[in-house]
């Protein structure tokens, strides 16, 4: 399913966080969102999901308008999320937090789909199945969450900051999954100050400055960009 935004203007307090943010993420790719601190990322990502309307601009999921839809009826659709905060239920173990997450977006997931203890197995959860989420670490927690918005095999993922606090090996198993969802044809956008492995990952790349679409190109062109290296990241080549 594609995942088109067309010129998304957010005003809040008195403030323009997003001004006529257009894109296209297609079935099969990873598009990363970058920008720094305050750029509107999280902003632009909790429209797309339904946490927050635009004041202008539409969002069209496979052309469907979406804009007006809430976030459970976008996510029956097929439109997974993971939000930069913490989501967890704390007082669950890790095995009944996917229980109750898979209960809650039952759906029909396509045939061969893996299903949510593979994907915590994957992740490294295995041995923390009966821990309680509360007394996760940061980076476990962030595996959790991912491990419950893959299970529902999303036809498009939105994850806000998938590498924060995961490990250097946690985070390359999350991109591996990230990478397998897409290359199954889903759409993942995914947004995260860890730009190597986030470019590594991506298909395409956005910069937003100041709540605008300031750049989109190749993970090499965009490594390479004066306005990247000057506004945001000193990349390695
Ligand atoms: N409810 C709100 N009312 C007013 N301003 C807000 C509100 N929510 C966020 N902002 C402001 O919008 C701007 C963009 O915030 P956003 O969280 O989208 O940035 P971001 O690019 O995701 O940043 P980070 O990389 O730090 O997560 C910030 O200046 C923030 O203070």
């Amino acid at each position: 399913m594609s995942l088109l935004a067309t010129s998304l203007t957010v005003r809040l307090s008195g403030r323009t966080l997003l001004h006529r943010v257009t894109f296209e993420a297609r079935p099969g790719e990873v598009l990363a969102v970058f920008g720094p601190s305050g750029a509107g990322k999280t902003t632009l990502f909790r429209v797309l999901v339904g946490e927050l309307a635009p004041i202008e601009g539409i969002v069209l999921l496979s052309g469907d308008d979406i804009t007006r839809l809430p976030l459970f009826e976008r996510a029956r659709r097929g439109l997974g999320y993971v939000p930069q905060t913490p989501s967890v239920l704390p007082d669950l173990s890790v095995r009944d937090n996917l229980a109750v997450f898979e209960r809650l977006t039952r759906r029909a997931r396509p045939p061969g789909s893996p299903d949510a203890l593979s994907i915590a197995r994957d992740l490294g959860l295995e041995p923390l199945l009966d821990t309680q989420a509360a007394r996760l670490s940061g980076g476990e927690r962030r595996r959790l969450e991912i491990t419950r918005a893959l299970s529902a095999a999303p036809r498009v993922l939105v994850c806000d900051e998938p590498f924060a606090a995961v490990d250097p090996l946690g985070a390359l198993h999350v991109a591996d999954r990230l990478r397998a969802l897409a290359d199954a044809g889903a759409t993942v956008l995914v947004s995260d100050h860890h730009v190597d492995a986030a470019l590594r990952l991506c298909d395409r790349a956005l910069l937003l400055l100041d709540g605008e679409v300031a750049l989109e190109a190749s993970p090499e062109d965009f490594r390479a960009h004066p306005l990247v290296r000057s506004r945001y990241a000193a990349t390695s080549p």
